[in-house]
């Protein structure tokens, strides 16, 4: 069996991506944010309160019949921009791109930050990092796809995610036919509950390419690529106009020039994150805010969305591998 579902960014940033998922008998659908990053599925509720719930779509597990409360679980989870949410557990059937898995603990908000409440683009979140890190207490529970993955075909799931346009998350199956180049496969540390892997070098535009070994993670719920600063600086270095912009935190240059790329080494091969995917976002004027910035403070780099949308990647649980493949 195998499950297919479209995802389509948030806004005209592709600040997020959105997938719709049915929970519930009769189905509710919701527009979720698949997120690599994480490892809960929690949605906003009819338990959320309504000030706080006010334009997003709401899941209410008394008017699903296969709904089940699980007595005394609760969960809490902060995450690396500081947001956070809260609640209270329920199981249902919860259906991805046709695929339904019976039992899913689908964890209902009674609390959530304001990012959350501003953020009507989402109504929660899927979170499809490893099981190890999810956070509901006393009984942790398991991901989507980790229930999902002993009847798909094949325990992978692939993410094909586009600027500005549909992409999909694809469930048992790789279709080979979304990508231009092959698929090259590097193991994952497992240790932090993440798609953790190791990238030996970088190059910048048509540059030689550098030795430089980053420990990073696939992450389709972080928006840009955050690497080391000796990277990011070596890069804009190299774009004329950029600066670091302390109000925006970031690097920023002016929309006009045209950047360089970037390649990153995924085993013996490499991806090449395209200049355009780097100019992310005008912030005001002329003047634009970069796609890759630095991972400072975080502890681990991060190949977000920015990355992510210059390739198909291969979350492959089976074999405890990613793979990536340039598009
Ligand atoms: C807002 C923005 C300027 C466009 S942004 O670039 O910051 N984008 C946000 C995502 C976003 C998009 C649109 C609207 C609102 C929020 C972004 O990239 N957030 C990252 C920033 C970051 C990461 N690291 C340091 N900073 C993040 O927290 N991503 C998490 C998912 C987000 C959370 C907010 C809502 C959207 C989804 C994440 O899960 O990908 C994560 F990996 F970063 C993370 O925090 N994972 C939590 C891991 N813990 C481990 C221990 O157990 C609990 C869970």
């Amino acid at each position: 069996q195998t499950g297919s579902a479209p995802n389509h960014p948030s806004d005209s940033e592709d600040d997020e991506y959105i997938t719709n998922v049915s929970i519930g008998t009769p189905a509710q659908v919701l527009p979720l944010d698949f997120d690599t990053g994480s490892s809960d599925l929690w949605v906003f509720s009819s338990e959320t309160p309504s000030s706080s719930a006010r334009g997003h779509t709401i899941y209410t597990p008394s008017k699903s019949s296969t709904s089940k409360k699980v007595s005394g679980a609760s969960w809490s989870i902060t995450y690396g921009d500081n947001s956070s949410s809260s609640g209270d557990v329920y199981t249902d059937t919860v259906s991805i791109g046709g695929f339904s898995v019976t039992g899913q603990a689908v964890e209902s908000a009674t609390k959530v930050s304001s990012q959350f409440v501003q953020d009507t683009s989402n109504s929660g979140l899927v979170g499809l990092a490893l099981d190890s890190g999810n956070t509901v207490k006393p009984t942790k529970q398991k991901t989507w796809f980790s229930n999902a993955s002993s009847h798909l075909a094949s325990p992978v799931f692939t993410a094909d995610l586009n600027h500005q346009a549909d992409g999909s998350y694809n469930f048992g199956f790789i279709d080979t036919s979304l990508a231009s180049g092959p698929i090259t496969y590097v193991p994952i540390s497992t240790g932090n509950g993440f798609w953790e892997f190791t990238s030996s070098s970088y190059a910048i535009g048509g540059g030689s390419s550098k030795k430089h070994s980053t420990d990073g993670i696939a992450d389709t719920g972080t928006t840009l690529l955050l690497l080391d600063d000796t990277i990011v600086d070596a890069y804009y270095n190299q774009v004329q106009s950029a600066q670091y912009d302390d109000s925006q935190e970031g690097y920023t240059f002016d929309c006009s020039e045209d950047l360089p790329s970037f390649s990153f080494a995924v085993g013996s091969s490499t991806i090449t994150v395209p200049g355009s995917l780097i100019n992310f976002a005008p912030v005001d004027g002329n003047t634009c805010f970069g796609g890759l910035q630095s991972d400072d403070g975080i502890g681990i780099s991060i190949f977000g969305d920015v990355a992510i949308k210059a390739a198909l990647v291969v979350f492959d649980l089976g074999n405890k591998r990613l793979g990536w493949a340039q598009k």
